[in-house]
């Protein structure tokens, strides 16, 4: 009966999405077909459509910027991307190949592309080299871990990996200490070294800094920059527009669950084409 109700308002949702389409200016789809991408995706929960018709890509290599107004839908573009929902309608792709039509697990495969940094660090009660190895762990397919196996008997060693990423924010001294010691700022930086730490081809980050001060913020940032020097895709959910500014190649704007602008960051910051987007970013659209 659930699943019924929830396929007519899913319906019903499919409807008003088609009439307000022909109303709206589309933003014109980058066909990228090397990256992560959302192509035309709508999502909602219960009768509220969330995500609307929105397209965008990220590449490797560079970092993608999502802003908006709190409650416009940044998170659910995020788990969109990481193929954590199954869109109502539209496709996610990677490299150019619907995840959605993808068999269970060549979609699994897709998702241990993919690494997540959560607003929370969220981090089990153990050390923090324990966390930092168990992101690398439980996101290898079985054929990955004999290989880590393998490289381990010739002389290998998987712990590198964690050493480096554990370095790379500022915590290489600190493998051994209980993350209950960790300030919030240090198991943020913890957080994003676990996401790091299985060499992902993509990095989405939602908000990762809002609650730091500004070294850890700076810590962070500097790692998304190395993330994206090293060939990675990173997309950053961030309602501070500084942040913006400071690590995204290109902005997109999210307003009520809708891209109204995506562009070279210099470009949306400097002159955006959407009235609304130039509000927010000059600090007058609050919600
Ligand atoms: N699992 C869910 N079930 C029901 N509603 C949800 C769910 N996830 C998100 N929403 C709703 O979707 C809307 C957008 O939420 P979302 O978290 O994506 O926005 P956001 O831009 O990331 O917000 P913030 O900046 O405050 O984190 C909100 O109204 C939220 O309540």
């Amino acid at each position: 009966m659930t699943g019924h109700r929830g396929q007519q308002r899913a319906e019903r949702r499919g409807q008003q999405r088609a009439e307000r389409r022909g109303q709206r200016r589309q933003e014109p789809n980058r066909r990228v077909t090397d990256g992560l991408a959302v192509r035309n995706v709508s999502h909602g929960f219960d009768d509220t459509d969330v995500i609307e018709d929105v397209s965008l890509a990220v590449e490797r290599g560079e970092t993608v910027a999502i802003i908006g107004p709190s409650g416009t839908g940044k998170t659910t573009l995020l788990r969109l991307l990481s193929c954590f929902h199954r869109p109502d309608a539209g496709t996610v792709e990677t490299d150019g190949a619907d995840v959605w039509a993808l068999s269970e697990r060549d979609r699994l495969d897709v998702r241990r592309r993919i690494g997540m940094v959560f607003q929370e660090a969220n981090l089990f009660e153990t050390t923090v080299r324990r966390n930092v190895s168990y992101g690398q762990h439980v996101r290898r397919s079985w054929r990955d871990r004999l290989a880590q196996w393998f490289s381990r008997l010739r002389g290998g060693d998987a712990s590198e990996a964690v050493a480096e990423s554990l370095d790379l924010v500022g915590l290489a001294d600190a493998g051994s200490r209980p993350v209950g010691s960790l300030s919030g700022g240090e198991a943020q930086r913890v957080s994003f070294a676990r996401a790091i730490a299985y060499d992902p081809e993509f990095l989405l980050l939602d908000e990762p800094t809002s609650d730091l001060d500004p070294r850890n913020t700076a810590v962070i940032e500097d790692a998304i920059d190395t993330a994206r020097t090293r060939g990675l895709g990173v997309a950053v959910a961030t309602h501070d527009m500084n942040q913006a500014e400071r690590v995204a190649d290109r902005v997109a704007v999210l307003l009520g669950g809708r891209l109204i602008e995506v562009g070279p960051a210099e470009r949306v910051f400097t002159n955006p084409e959407d009235p609304r987007a130039r509000k927010f970013i000059e600090g007058e659209l609050v919600y």
